[in-house]
């Protein structure tokens, strides 16, 4: 994250990035997150892995045959991409650039790698690690959730310890212990950055002005 004054004269969107082990609640924190704060554009990566009951294309992830996304990856579609649990994921770079662009903060839900490759191409971007609050609590939500086969789980469990040793790459770490704490402290963050976005400053450029006057 970029500690510089912010420039009077961008007025792009911050990037903000949140990553965690499977199953420690980060979807359901940013789905409860962007209730509150609809000024944040989610984007909807692109994956290979196969959809689960209930989830739709394009709005929960574009799901795309293996053949495709490496096509995709050739082209140079993707800001970032990334094998994780055995699948393919990668998010859109003219989708996040566009929305950037308008001035639109975006949330970009990605693994380790990803936020690795975001924060090369974009170092101003915003990093938010998701942490539970147990090992066997993670067990118990990603069992509770219902959506994967005890293999799925299994090997999710597994990854977790690699996606945990990454936690101190990210500017903010947050335990997702009682859901509304951390949603609250998910909340503070994005507030803590849009009072030093260059919008905010501009709003007080004229009181400022008015007050050296
Ligand atoms: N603070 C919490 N306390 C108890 N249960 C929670 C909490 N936060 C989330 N959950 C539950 O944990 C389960 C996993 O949450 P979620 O699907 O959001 O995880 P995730 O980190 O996005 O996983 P993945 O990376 O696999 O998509 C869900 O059933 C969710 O309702
Ligand atoms: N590097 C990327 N990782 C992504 C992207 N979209 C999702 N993910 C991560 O994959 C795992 C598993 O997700 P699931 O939906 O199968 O449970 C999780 O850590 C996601 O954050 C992406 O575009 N790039």
């Amino acid at each position: 994250m970029s500690t510089s004054t912010p420039s009077l004269a961008t007025s792009e969107g911050t990037l903000f990035v949140v990553a965690a082990p499977s199953g420690a609640g980060k979807s359901t924190l940013v789905n409860a997150l962007l209730e509150r704060e609809p000024a944040i554009s989610l984007s909807i990566s692109h994956t290979t892995r196969p959809p689960r009951p209930g989830e739709l294309y394009g709005r929960h992830y574009y799901f795309v045959e293996r053949v495709a996304f490496e096509r995709e990856v050739a082209e140079g579609i993707f800001l970032e991409h990334a094998e994780v649990h055995g699948n393919l994921y990668g998010t859109s770079r003219t989708t996040v650039s566009e929305l950037l662009e308008q001035g639109r903060d975006v949330l970009l839900e990605i693994d380790w790698q990803g936020a690795r490759q975001i924060r090369q191409s974009k170092p101003d971007c915003v990093s938010v690690f998701i942490l539970p609050p147990s090992r066997a609590e993670l067990e118990r939500r990603l069992r509770g959730r219902g959506s994967d086969s005890a293999e799925v789980i299994a090997r999710r469990l597994h990854n977790s310890r690699e996606e945990i040793a990454h936690a101190h790459e990210f500017d903010y770490v947050i335990v997702n212990d009682r859901f509304e704490d951390a949603l609250a402290d998910l909340q503070a963050i994005v507030h803590a950055v849009r009072l030093r976005t260059s919008l905010q400053w501009q709003r007080h450029e004229a009181l400022i002005a008015e007050l050296l006057a």
